[in-house]
């Protein structure tokens, strides 16, 4: 599902990890941990395509990471659920509008077949009842169920979470978690940066940490 071979990872010419070796099997959940400024932001907007693969080897649900050219990128993010720390939603409309947005965005037609999906992954993240509220409207925890359903709509392979829940209380973190649990329970590969080691005591997965330009495998 995501691989990477001796990869370097750059914020343009700064090289930030090197010697990179990830190996992600489907339907696993993985956690990215490791200080401020250790990096890693900078592998994930490496696997979602928004830095470039400079040196190594990378595959991301079936896109070769070298050869990612511009155009490719919105097929790749289809393919990706991407989860952000801030939500990321659209202030100006409801929250069934921000999932419509993304859509259209990416090709789909016909009102009632874009009804019924909005329908479907507000009710995976139990929103149902709430399309109509705009994203001022609800709480921090709940704006991120509308991110996750956000990331949900093209049905991705893997869902990459930046700090899903670094802006939440710690209660509606273990919320947030239980739908992102949910979500790999049902076969979507999961990959969350995190800072939060008390969720990580609480849903333990395999721990990568990124240390001093490298990352390892915490056991
Ligand atoms: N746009 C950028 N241009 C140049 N350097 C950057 C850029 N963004 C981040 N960096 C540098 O890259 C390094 C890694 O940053 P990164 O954001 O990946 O870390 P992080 O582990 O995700 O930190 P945080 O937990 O604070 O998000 C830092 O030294 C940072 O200063």
């Amino acid at each position: 599902m995501l691989q990477l071979k001796d990869a370097k990872i750059f914020q343009r010419e700064n090289l930030i990890l090197s010697d990179i070796n990830l190996d992600i099997k489907k339907g696993e959940f993985n956690y990215l941990i490791g200080k401020t400024g250790s990096g890693k932001s900078s592998l994930m907007k490496t696997l979602y395509g928004d830095l470039p693969l400079q040196s190594g080897e990378g595959s991301i649900a079936g896109f070769d990471l070298r050869k990612l050219k511009e155009k490719e990128i919105p097929f790749l993010r289809r393919k990706i659920g991407i989860v952000f720390q801030d939500f990321q939603l659209l202030n100006d409309r409801s929250v069934a509008d921000n999932l419509l947005f993304v859509l259209k965005a990416t090709g789909w037609k016909g009102k009632n077949q874009m009804d019924a999906k909005i329908n479907e992954v507000l009710e995976k993240v139990d929103m149902k009842t709430k399309g109509f509220k705009m994203p001022y409207q609800l709480s921090g925890g709940e704006q991120q169920r509308v991110a996750i359903a956000r990331a949900l709509l093209n049905t991705p392979e893997i869902i990459l979470a930046d700090e899903p829940t670094g802006n939440l209380d710690p209660k509606t973190s273990v919320e947030i978690m239980n739908v992102l649990e949910d979500i790999n329970k049902a076969g979507i590969t999961i990959l969350m940066a995190t800072h939060d080691y008390a969720l990580i005591l609480k849903f333990p997965h395999k721990t990568i940490k990124c240390e001093g330009g490298k990352i390892f495998e915490v056991v």
